[in-house]
């Protein structure tokens, strides 16, 4: 068997295509464009690819967009007073600052220090929160990414044993709570999931993993999932992106696709998709912050 592919790539043209006609209207009725804003400390060389492809993605749609590069000394005080500016600005909607961040700068003092509307990030503790007890105000890209990347291929989450391997602020604990909350349309994988949440350190790993209908690995570690720890049949999502001898590999082995029903590659799954929700936060705080009848805030 070889698995069907969850195609990342193509999905996040689809709905960029339906954003673009969204910015275009908007436009078209007197707002200024959607603006998102970058910023980037110091020189990590993955960091540079997101940014560009980020970039990319916002000029194909018609976003605005500005990079703000600062010198890899730059101390915290600096950056926040950056992020005051950014905060004022009625032109930036969005404003992410790209993480991981130089060790002179406390990564929280940052987080906190964007206004929350405008994190489109959904790192903010008031945003964290909010998706927490079910009030969101946008998710986090990359869960999200996941969350659209299965259910708009057809897949189901209802009554799935769900395993999440992984953790992290940024995947793993936000994915577990999306999918424990209750089903809306822009989360469709609430509802009735049973989710389990494990991680590098769990006791019989593999066969917790065996357990699972729908499969997210979101360690870092390389191939870390083999073709042994996953049920035949099983939806896979591949969320690792590490850069090995100068290619991207993901946390799935390459022997699972001869076991799992459907598998996200790496590179074109879970990483367009990112940025793709990412763009579409930055839509809805256009909304919020400049108004619209349709969206509450
Ligand atoms: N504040 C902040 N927000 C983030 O969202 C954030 C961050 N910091 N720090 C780093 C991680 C990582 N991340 C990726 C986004 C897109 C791809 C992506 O598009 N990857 C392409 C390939 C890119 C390539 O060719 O290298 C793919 O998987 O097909 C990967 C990784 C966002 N992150």
């Amino acid at each position: 068997m070889t698995a069907n592919r969850l195609d990342g790539k193509a999905l996040a043209q689809e709905m960029r295509r339906e954003m673009a006609k969204e910015v275009s209207d908007r436009v078209a009725a007197g707002k200024r464009p959607p603006g998102l804003a970058a910023v980037l400390v110091g020189e990590n060389p993955s960091s540079h690819t997101y940014v560009r492809n980020k970039r990319k993605s916002c000029d194909e749609i018609g976003m605005a967009n500005w990079l703000y590069h600062l010198p890899g000394d730059t101390s915290e005080q600096e950056l926040l007073s950056l992020i005051d500016t950014l905060n004022a600005d009625p032109a930036v909607h969005g404003i992410l600052v790209q993480l991981p961040l130089p060790k002179q700068i406390r990564e929280e003092a940052v987080i906190h220090a964007v206004t929350p509307l405008k994190d489109v990030d959904c790192f903010h503790p008031e945003n964290v929160g909010r998706v927490t007890t079910g009030h969101p105000r946008y998710y986090p890209c990359t869960p999200h990414g996941v969350v659209q990347l299965v259910s708009r291929n057809g897949l189901e989450w209802s009554g799935k044993q769900v395993v999440v391997l992984g953790r992290s602020n940024i995947v793993g604990k936000p994915l577990a709570l999306m999918l424990m909350q209750k089903a809306t349309k822009a989360n469709p994988a609430g509802g009735d999931a049973t989710v389990t949440v494990a991680h590098t350190r769990t006791a019989n790993l593999a066969a917790v993993c065996r357990g699972a209908d729908v499969l997210i690995a979101a360690v870092g570690q390389p191939g870390c999932v083999t073709a042994d720890m996953v049920k035949p049949g099983a939806v896979v999502v591949d969320v690792g992106t590490t850069v090995v001898d100068g290619k991207l590999r993901g946390d799935v082995d390459p022997k699972v696709t001869d076991v799992a029903g459907w598998l996200s590659p790496v590179p074109g799954g879970v990483g367009p998709m990112t940025i793709t929700m990412l763009l579409y936060n930055t839509l809805r705080a256009a909304e919020r912050i400049d108004g619209s009848p349709s969206e509450p805030t």
